[in-house]
C-alpha cells in the first residue's frame, strides 16, 4: 500500500466502497511474503539449532552484542531491583494499575461444575489452570510496561503454574518499568528476547527457554505472523497484532479529542490502523485539520504519519445506522462510540475487542488502567475472538460419573447409535454394562 500526504478518504455511497474497504483492511497489507518466510526460517532455525539461533537473532534483530544466552536471562532478584529504580510515583501508579486489572479479571475467574441426574449420574466439568504460559511483551518500538500487567494478571488468577515472559531489549536498553510490572505481577522467569524467534523458543523450548503450553500476548506483524505459525504446536490466545482504532461520531466530539484519539494508535507502529467514520462530512473536515496542525506537534510523528496516511481512513456514512454496519463490518480492536448517546448503539455492535462508550472515554484509559485487558484481537478476528482473560488461562476437562442405573439406559442408547455407525466394539463396550441383559449375545 503507498504513503499519501494526507489521510485517505472514503465514502460509503460510493459503488466501489467495499472493495476499497476490504482493501484497506487486509491481513496481506501489512504481512506479505516476505514477512511470511521470515518468520518460518526463522521458527526452523529456532527449533534446529535452539539458543545458538536465540543469541544470533538478538545480535541481529535487536542490536543487541550478547555473546551467550545466560546474558539473555534476567534473575527475580533483577525484577525485584527495578522496583527500588523507578519513582514513588511510577510505583504507585503501576500498582493502582494492578489492583484496578486484577480486581477485574478476578470476576472472570471460572469453577469446576457438575449436576446430579436421577438416577445418580454425574456430568461436569473441571477447569484446571495452565502448567505453563508464555508471555510476549512487546518492546521494539516502545516499552509496555502496561502489557506486563495485561498478560501476567489474568495468569496469576488463573493459577498458572508457571508465568515465562519474553521481552525485547533493542541495543540492550532495560526499561525498569517494565521489570517493575513483572515483580508485581510476580511473573516466574524473564527473558530478554524478542519477535519470532521469542515466539519460536516458547513454543519448542530450547536450552535454556522451557516449552510452555500456551503463547499469549500483543506484537507486532512479525510476532503475530509466528503466532498463527506455532498454534497447534502451543495454544495462542489470538491475534494481537498492529493496534487498530476505529471511532465513530456523530460530528459532536471536539476534533482535536478525535484526532488525538487516532494518533493513540497510530503512534504504536507505522502498521497500526486508525479510522474515523461519521455521517458528518464537515466534521471529517475539521478532524483532517486538526490532524493536520497537531501532526508536527507529535513526538513519534514520523511513525503517526506513515500510519494515518498508509493505513488510516476518514469514511463518510449517510447516517449512524450506516456507521455501525461499517464498525461491524471492521471488527476492530478498539471502537470509540463517541456520540451523544452511545448506550442506544450499544446493542447493534456486534464485533469489536472492546467498546469506549461516550466522548469522554478515550481509548487510551483503557490501555493502561480502567481494568479490562488491552490485548484484544485485530485484523477482524474480532469476529471469533474475546479479550486477552483468566479463560485464557484456564483448560476444562469434561467429567463424566455414571450410576450403574445411569450406564444400564445410556448403554442401550450408544448401542443404537453405535451399531448405526458399525462400531461394534462401541455397542459392545456399552451393552456389557446394560443391567437387564436385553442385548447380551448380540
Ligand atoms: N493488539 C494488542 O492487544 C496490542 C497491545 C499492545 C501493543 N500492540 C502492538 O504491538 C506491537 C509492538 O511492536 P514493536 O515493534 O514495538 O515490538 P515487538 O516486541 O512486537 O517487536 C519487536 C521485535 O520484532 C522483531 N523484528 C523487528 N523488525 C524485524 C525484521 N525486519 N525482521 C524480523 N524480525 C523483526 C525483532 O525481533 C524485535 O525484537 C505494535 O504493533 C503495537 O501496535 C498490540
Ligand atoms: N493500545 C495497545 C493495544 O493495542 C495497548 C497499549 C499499551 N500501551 C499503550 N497502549
Ligand atoms: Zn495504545
Amino acid at each position: 500500500m503507498t504513503t499519501s500526504n494526507t489521510i485517505r478518504r472514503l465514502n460509503a455511497a460510493d459503488p466501489d466502497f467495499a472493495r476499497h474497504l476490504a482493501h484497506l483492511l487486509s491481513w496481506e497489507s501489512v504481512s506479505d511474503d516476505s514477512v511470511n518466510q521470515r518468520v518460518l526460517d526463522i521458527i526452523k532455525n529456532v527449533r534446529e539449532r535452539g539458543d545458538a539461533a536465540l543469541v544470533e537473532y538478538t545480535q541481529r534483530f535487536d542490536g543487541l552484542q550478547v555473546a551467550s544466552m545466560a546474558e539473555l536471562i534476567l534473575p527475580r532478584e533483577r525484577l525485584e531491583l527495578a522496583l527500588t529504580r523507578i519513582t514513588p510515583a511510577q510505583r504507585q501508579a503501576l500498582e493502582k494499575a494492578a489492583d484496578r486489572v486484577r480486581s477485574y479479571h478476578e470476576r472472570q475467574k471460572q469453577d469446576s461444575w457438575s449436576y446430579t441426574e436421577a438416577d445418580g449420574t454425574v456430568l461436569g466439568q473441571k477447569v484446571t489452570p495452565l502448567d505453563r504460559a508464555g508471555l510476549y511483551v512487546p518492546g521494539g518500538k516502545a516499552s509496555y510496561p502496561s502489557s506486563v500487567l495485561m498478560n501476567a494478571i489474568p495468569a496469576k488468577v488463573a493459577g498458572v503454574g508457571e508465568v515465562v515472559m519474553v521481552v525485547p531489549t533493542p541495543r540492550g536498553e532495560i526499561n525498569e518499568l517494565v521489570l517493575a510490572a513483572a515483580c508485581i505481577a510476580g511473573v516466574d522467569r524473564v527473558f530478554t528476547i524478542g519477535g519470532a524467534q521469542a515466539v519460536a523458543a516458547l513454543a519448542y523450548g530450547t536450552e535454556s527457554v522451557p516449552q510452555v503450553d500456551k503463547v499469549v500476548g500483543p506484537g507486532n506483524i512479525y510476532v503475530a505472523t509466528a503466532k498463527r505459525h506455532v498454534f497447534g504446536q502451543v495454544g495462542i490466545d489470538m491475534i494481537a497484532g498492529p493496534s487498530e482504532i476505529l471511532v465513530v461520531c456523530d460530528g459532536q466530539t471536539d476534533p482535536d479529542w478525535i484526532a488525538m484519539d487516532l494518533f493513540s494508535q497510530a503512534e504504536h507502529d507505522e502498521d497500526a490502523q486508525a479510522i474515523l467514520v461519521s455521517p458528518d462530512a464537515e466534521f471529517l473536515d475539521k478532524v483532517a485539520a486538526s490532524i493536520a496542525r497537531l501532526m508536527p506537534t507529535m513526538e513519534r510523528a514520523e511513525i503517526i504519519n506513515t500510519s494515518i496516511n498508509g493505513r488510516g481512513a476518514l469514511i463518510k456514512v449517510a447516517d449512524m445506522t450506516q456507521a455501525i454496519e461499517v464498525a461491524n463490518r471492521i471488527a476492530p480492536e478498539h471502537l470509540e462510540l463517541s456520540v451523544a448517546d452511545p448506550e442506544a448503539w450499544l446493542p447493534q455492535i456486534r464485533h469489536a475487542g472492546a467498546i469506549f462508550m461516550g466522548r469522554h472515554t478515550s481509548e487510551a484509559l483503557g490501555d493502561y488502567c480502567a481494568g479490562p485487558n488491552h490485548v484484544l484481537p485485530t485484523s477482524g478476528t474480532a469476529r471469533f475472538s474475546s479479550p486477552l482473560g483468566v479463560y485464557d488461562f484456564q483448560k476444562r476437562s469434561s467429567i463424566i460419573f455414571c450410576s450403574e442405573q445411569g450406564a444400564s439406559e445410556l448403554g442401550k442408547t450408544a448401542s443404537v447409535l453405535a451399531r448405526g455407525e458399525s462400531l461394534t466394539a462401541h455397542a459392545r463396550s456399552a451393552e456389557y454394562r446394560i443391567v437387564d441383559n436385553e442385548q447380551e449375545g448380540k
